[in-house]
């Protein structure tokens, strides 16, 4: 997908001379997932009539000459749990399964403002529970580098279909590395912005104290454009950060002079491949050629994030998924004896797993016998994590590590495992516990398969995560490389 790899002012300057329009960037996006998608399955719905009707408008405006949006043009998909009026969205659910939505997501809202056309809804792990897209109940995303693997999770659909180029970028939602996880697997670039960063109106719950909207994008410019997009607050959403949101792109000046890094050991321990941490130290390496410094520092309670992880962010579940109660959203089970019995047979007809183990996990952490023991207990912990991160933020700029343990494994390898699943996640977790910003960015290949480099910055610095991200693009190809599909 030549055009898709271009440069996005490449791409406004190209649209601006009518070397091509936004009909045709819109056509070239359906032919390479019609190309493509039998083997990567990143879409759930196209959005057909809507991008073309979208596309001609836009066209007609670039005609008149008018003020163009920041994402004028640009083809984009937008993950499954992000509402969009009238158009399927699923949560990749069978409750959901014939759900159209009434209104836009903010961020849906932002990006039509942008001027990007929405090109479809893209596959995930049901309710944004997994780590690889075999939840989805529909089918299981694959990842574009083999299809043989997975593509990560819960945001799989959406890092899969920027790898295969079939969309230039994609929003995705992370709760505890949903969006860093599957573009550390996919060799894109995914960001979750700091908690509260950007409007979660329109996102299906999963776990509200830490969800969050961002970007997958081929590179860290791109990155930067559509959280200027999507970024700023949101009165319909009570968690919004009322926040002066900066120029984004202004900070990416190629310059990480004297930029303090710190590498928390605890990441770069035990389970993690050998490989992955080889091509981290290789990162660091560049860093250092930069003119930034970097030392080993401890953020001691690392080790009980997952656990932390799963009390909460499974009780929230219990909570906001309560709605699923086959009267107010999607399916309703057939001839109930009672009330009672609808809920019963909606919740367990229409349920994955995956969502139902979380529930019941979340459902007995909460019970009043258990609540101190277990959710309180949680929280308490997750005070001592983000501590871990507020005392070295206190010495350094940004932290690195790895994003994942491994690079994506086999399509089946893991599923019957729900334990070593969650593990995957032990590096993403905490930054999510802590609420703070974090990227990850290429740095490798091992063993064909792609590795990334997680840059974790300070409450609302997204402008240095995104530097020290695009300096290190800047002096390596690793972002270059594509998938052969
Ligand atoms: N949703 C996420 O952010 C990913 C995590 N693997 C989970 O299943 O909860």
């Amino acid at each position: 997908m030549a055009q898709f790899d271009l440069r996005l002012q490449d791409l406004h300057n190209g649209l601006k001379d009518k070397q091509f329009s936004v009909s045709e960037l819109t056509e070239a996006s359906f032919k390479r997932i019609s190309e493509t998608d039998s083997a990567v399955q990143a879409f759930l719905t196209l959005n057909e009539e809507g991008a073309r009707a979208q596309a001609a408008e836009l066209d007609k405006q670039l005609q008149a000459g008018g003020e163009r949006g920041l994402l004028f043009g640009l083809p984009s998909g937008v993950k499954d749990n992000i509402v969009t009026e009238g158009l399927r969205t699923t949560c990749a659910s069978q409750f959901l399964r014939n759900y159209d939505p009434i209104y836009d997501a903010t961020v849906v809202r932002k990006l039509k403002a942008a001027q990007s056309v929405t090109i479809g809804k893209l596959n995930m792990d049901e309710f944004a529970m997994g780590g690889s897209n075999e939840n989805s109940s529909f089918f299981a995303t694959r990842n574009p580098w083999n299809t043989e693997y997975v593509p990560g999770g819960s945001s799989g659909g959406s890092a899969a279909s920027v790898a295969a180029g079939q969309v230039y970028f994609s929003l995705g939602s992370d709760t505890g590395g949903s969006i860093r996880q599957p573009a550390s697997y996919c060799g894109i670039v995914g960001l979750k912005p700091t908690y509260g960063l950007v409007s979660r109106f329109g996102l299906v719950a999963f776990a509200s104290s830490l969800d969050q909207i961002g970007p997958l994008t081929k590179n860290v410019e791109d990155s930067a454009y559509v959280l200027q997009a999507i970024a700023g607050y949101d009165q319909m959403d009570s968690t919004s950060a009322n926040v002066e949101i900066p120029d984004y792109t202004s900070a990416l000046t190629g310059d990480v002079k004297g930029l303090r890094i710190g590498v928390p050991k605890e990441y770069m321990g035990q389970g993690v491949d050998p490989q992955v941490k080889e091509a981290v130290l290789a990162a660091l390496q560049v860093y250092e050629s930069l003119g930034a410094t970097w030392e080993e520092v401890s953020m001691p309670h690392t080790e009980y994030a997952v656990a932390t992880y799963y009390l909460l962010a499974s009780s929230e579940a219990s909570s906001n998924l309560a709605r699923f109660d086959g009267v107010r959203y999607g399916v309703r089970a057939e001839n109930p004896d009672n009330l009672i019995d609808l809920y019963r047979k909606s919740r367990s007809e229409g349920f994955g797993s995956e969502v139902k183990r979380r529930i019941m996990l979340g459902t007995y952490a909460l019970s009043s016998g258990y609540y101190d023991a277990y959710y309180k207990k949680a929280q308490q912990v997750r005070t001592l994590i983000k501590r871990d991160f507020d005392q070295a933020f206190e010495k350094y700029d940004i932290l690195i590590g790895p994003t994942a343990p491994t690079t994506a494994f086999r399509i089946g390898e893991q599923v019957g495992d729900p334990l070593t699943m969650y593990l995957n996640d032990i590096l993403t977790i905490p930054v999510s516990l802590a609420g703070v910003p974090a990227v990850s960015i290429p740095c490798g290949l091992a063993e064909g398969m792609p590795v990334g480099l997680q840059i974790i910055g300070k409450p609302f610095d997204e402008s240095t995560v995104l530097r020290a991200a695009h300096a290190f693009e800047q002096n390596t190809d690793h972002h270059k490389a594509r998938p052969q599909l």
